[in-house]
């Protein structure tokens, strides 16, 4: 039977309409992965009912907080990051729709629930969630048992006709994905899919044969990584509006940290030089050794990526120039 055009049978088109309609800037989260998965053909491969799908999606929406950057707009442009990214021709085949629904959802819940405080912040203010996640990937271990709890109620639950096997096994992916978004993991996962590339190589076949889960959620992981840390990826005036979104978000907590005595966080404090410094500092520390490396995993797909990330950083130095010349003189 043809799934109708809004995904459900509605007495109301029009209202639904309203709401899923991206361009009216409700529910930008919902409107974009509801379509990803009409796209990739998710609801009918795993016999998704298009009424629980909207019903968990408009939730789990509403349970990202409004901060200024970690927010529902950040859950929305990872996920659509995600959807690119697992389409590049180097990992096309690679994947089944198992690890693609996966995927997607992982990166859709990532930050679910995101106080716009960092882990550090929530551990050396004794946060009730540090102390329940034993300062071990707080936010991330929140962030997913949040998204799981979500599922508990049967009119949300979109992997009700999974088999207990497949939903156990989809669970572990998630939970190993959103995990894997704690910058705290970035040297070892980097250094892990570094290893694997190489072992690869040294293997001589042209594409990526993945045997053991191990191996294959290395990669996925990496993936979301890489969907996490796209933002200097793209496009200058898309990015310096991720910018002004994260500064505002970092600087309330320096408000916060000053206000309760703490130090505040390098990142955290407000100047108009730590802005570029801490771009520069970011891009050459993690962002760039990390899309090098996915690049050339994909390669030449991440090509434009890299370009634009060059682009990006040379912004920076030269915004930087300009400042640090007009304090001198
Ligand atoms: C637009 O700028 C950024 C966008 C994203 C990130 C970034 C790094 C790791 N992640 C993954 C999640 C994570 O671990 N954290 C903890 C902390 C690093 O703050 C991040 C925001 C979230 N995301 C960093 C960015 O800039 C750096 C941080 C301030 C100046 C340089
Ligand atoms: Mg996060
Ligand atoms: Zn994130």
């Amino acid at each position: 039977t043809p799934i109708p055009e809004l995904g459900v049978e509605t007495p109301q088109p029009e209202e639904l309409r309203v709401e899923l309609n991206p361009i009216s800037g409700e529910r930008p989260l919902t409107a974009i992965t509801y379509r990803i998965f009409q796209e990739r053909d998710l609801i009918r491969t795993f016999s998704i009912e298009p009424h629980k799908l909207l019903s968990y999606l408009f939730a789990l929406e509403d349970s990202y907080q409004q901060v200024p950057y970690h927010n529902k707009l950040h859950g929305a442009d990872v996920c659509q990051s995600m959807h690119v990214l697992l389409n590049s021709s180097g990992i096309k085949d690679v994947f089944n729709e198992f690890e693609i629904l996966a995927a997607i959802f992982a990166a859709v819940v990532h930050d679910v629930h995101h106080s716009g405080l960092t882990n550090p912040f929530l551990i050396k203010t004794k946060n009730d969630l540090a102390i329940l996640y034993n300062n071990e990937s707080v936010l991330e271990n929140h962030h997913v048992a949040v998204a799981f709890k979500l599922l508990q109620a049967d009119e949300r639950n979109i992997f009700s006709n999974l088999s207990a096997e497949q939903m156990e096994t989809l669970r572990k992916r998630v939970v190993d994905m959103v995990l894997a978004t704690d910058m705290a993991k970035h040297k070892t996962l980097l250094a892990d899919f570094q290893n694997l590339l190489e072992a690869k190589k040294m293997s001589g076949n042209d594409y990526l044969t993945l045997e053991s889960y191990d191996d294959r959620i290395l990669v996925l992981k990496n993936l979301i990584h890489c969907a996490d840390l796209s933002n200097m990826t793209k496009p200058l005036d898309t990015y310096s509006k991720w910018i002004d979104r994260l500064m505002v978000e970092f600087w309330k907590q320096g408000d916060a940290e000053r206000d309760l005595g703490l130090d505040i966080s390098p990142m955290c404090v407000r100047s108009p030089t730590t802005k570029d410094k801490h771009q520069i500092g970011f891009i050459n520390s993690f962002v760039h050794p990390l899309w090098e490396t996915w690049g050339s995993l994909v390669y030449p797909d991440a090509n434009t990526i890299l370009e634009t990330l060059a682009q990006n950083r040379e912004w920076h130095e030269a915004s930087l120039a300009a400042l640090t010349s007009s304090t001198t003189d």
